[in-house]
């Protein structure tokens, strides 16, 4: 039987899982932790794949691809060495390069029309700014751009010529979805002068052998792709399908057939890995929210979960709003957390745990709104990432959205989702290979508590400003919305 292997380099570790490429059957997985922080010298990214493809994971593997953290900016000199560790995701410092920039190009709408995102601190585009304005000495060493996953891909297949996906590229900032070809003008914006950028394959390309030194001789690589896109492939995502990931970000968003561009900046109008569209909303606050507030507690995760089950809906009156690294959605880069309705008899460990499991889901429910305000059909809520792994969250999830949540068999989608874009380079099929071998997901129901979210918008909108620009493509604006209470 052939095999494949996906990789996921998130944010917290390196995950390999090893499939069978017909059925999709998982033969054997390995994990890798990365260091904390909000930069990172790539090549700790490559010691980690290393490590986990340690002790003959990948033995017998004829392909592989990698999904990554999207959005890090691998900024590299003439030779392809890093000027510098790369600027992640989740670091705020070019928010202020974030608001230049979507002054000089006339406004959010002019970025949403251009490239379907409207640039916050995490897009490529606006570090890439921040970048030429605080290091000008490495800037000036610069030569080439390039994604965590692009970077790793490279450094797999040893080509001279980077490639990247629609889906990743979608994410920079200067790559239009819509068109699916880079916009060098907004590259330039940003940089004051052009750069390389890697070239942009199709879905299914294979792009050649593992030659890396001390890997196995895999005869295919993928072309890779972002964490999220994969995670869409993994899970075989479909139209109606919200998927709300709760990893080191959080996130909700679904595969459409048709790109979107929401001026209001809440929803990303980014690609996926199959020549689709994949609009989502990020939160930089997810399962280390509960991490927090269980450290905070001085309580291991089952003490947390068992006592955040015991208190009430609402935590009678205790809201937490999460903005514990600052926040992207809505786009608070500087905030911080803010737990309001103290009183004297809700000031208990059960409540406090209830309002940090409330507070996370209530901010990934305003984004499952937004992406229905703009047009995306929410018939499923699929629950995935570290943090679905809490029996608390499982439970509180249907009460929050309002609806049913199902959350898959226990897994790494994202590198699911790697494996089977591998399997399809492979079959050189039209479409990604079905894959049989998954497990159904598990089904969470409960009564909605419509009084969770209106104590969480009514603290919300004490502090987040109404958009300058509104959503067009829907109803409701949704961080002043609490629509999700269905
Ligand atoms: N049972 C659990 N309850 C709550 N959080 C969990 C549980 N298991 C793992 N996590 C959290 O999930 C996070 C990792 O999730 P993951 O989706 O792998 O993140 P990433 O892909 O960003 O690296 C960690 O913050 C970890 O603390
Ligand atoms: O920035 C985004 C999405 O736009 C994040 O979702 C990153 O892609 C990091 O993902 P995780 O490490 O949390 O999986």
């Amino acid at each position: 039987m052939p095999l494949v292997a996906g990789v996921d380099s998130s944010t917290q570790g390196t995950k390999i899982v090893v499939r069978d490429a017909v059925t999709g059957a998982q033969v054997r997985s390995a994990r890798a932790e990365h260091p904390e922080g909000t930069e990172i010298d790539p090549g700790v990214w490559w010691e980690a794949l290393r490590r986990a493809a340690g002790d003959g994971l990948l033995d017998g593997v004829t392909a592989i691809g990698v999904a990554a953290q999207q959005h890090g900016m691998v900024a590299l000199d003439e030779s392809g060495v890093p000027v510098r560790p790369a600027l992640l995701w989740n670091d705020t410092r070019s928010a202020g390069a974030a608001r230049d920039l979507i002054a000089e190009l006339g406004g959010p709408r002019a970025w949403a029309d251009a490239v379907g995102t409207v640039p916050v601190a995490s897009l490529t585009v606006t570090k890439l700014r921040w970048l030429a304005e605080h290091e000008p000495a490495n800037a000036a060493r610069v030569a080439q751009v390039m994604l965590p996953h692009d970077w790793l891909t490279a450094r797999l297949t040893g080509a001279a010529e980077p490639v990247t996906d629609r889906g990743d590229a979608s994410g920079t900032g200067y790559f239009s979805p819509a068109t699916g070809a880079y916009r060098p003008d907004l590259l330039r914006l940003a940089f004051g002068r052009d750069l390389a950028v890697p070239r942009v394959a199709a879905p299914a390309d294979a792009l050649g052998p593992v030659t890396a030194e001390g890997m196995p001789p895999i005869e295919v690589v993928s072309v890779g792709t972002g964490d999220n896109m994969g995670a869409a492939l993994g899970l075989d995502a479909r139209p109606g399908d919200v998927v709300v990931s709760i990893g080191t970000s959080g996130t909700a968003f679904a595969v459409a057939e048709r790109p979107t561009a929401d001026p209001s900046g809440q929803v990303t109008g980014f690609a996926d890995a199959t020549g689709r569209f994949l609009p989502l909303v990020c939160t930089l606050n997810a399962a280390r929210v509960l991490s927090a507030g269980a450290a905070a507690l001085g309580l291991d995760r089952d003490e947390f979960d068992a006592a955040a089950l015991a208190a009430p809906p609402g935590a009678g009156g205790l809201t937490l709003l999460p903005y514990l690294d600052g926040e992207r959605t809505p786009d608070l880069p500087d905030a911080t957390g803010h737990l309001t309705g103290m009183t004297r008899a809700n000031l208990r460990p059960g409540h406090l745990a209830r309002a940090f499991v409330e507070g996370l889901l209530c901010g990934l429910a305003d984004g499952v709104d937004a992406l229905a305000a703009q047009g995306v059909p929410v018939r499923r809520i699929l629950l995935i990432g570290g943090g679905a792994r809490s029996a608390a969250v499982r439970a509180v999830a249907p009460q929050v959205f309002g609806r049913p949540v199902l959350v898959p068999s226990d897994g790494e989608y994202v590198a699911d989702g790697a494996a089977r874009q591998a399997a399809w380079a492979l079959a050189a099929t039209p479409e990604p290979p079905e894959w049989t071998a998954t497990a159904a997901p598990s089904t969470y129901e409960a009564d909605p508590e419509p009084v969770i979210r209106e104590q969480y918008a009514a603290a919300r909108d004490t502090i987040v400003p109404p958009p300058t620009e509104p959503a067009t493509s829907g109803a409701t604006p949704s961080a002043h919305d609490t629509r999700g209470q269905r």
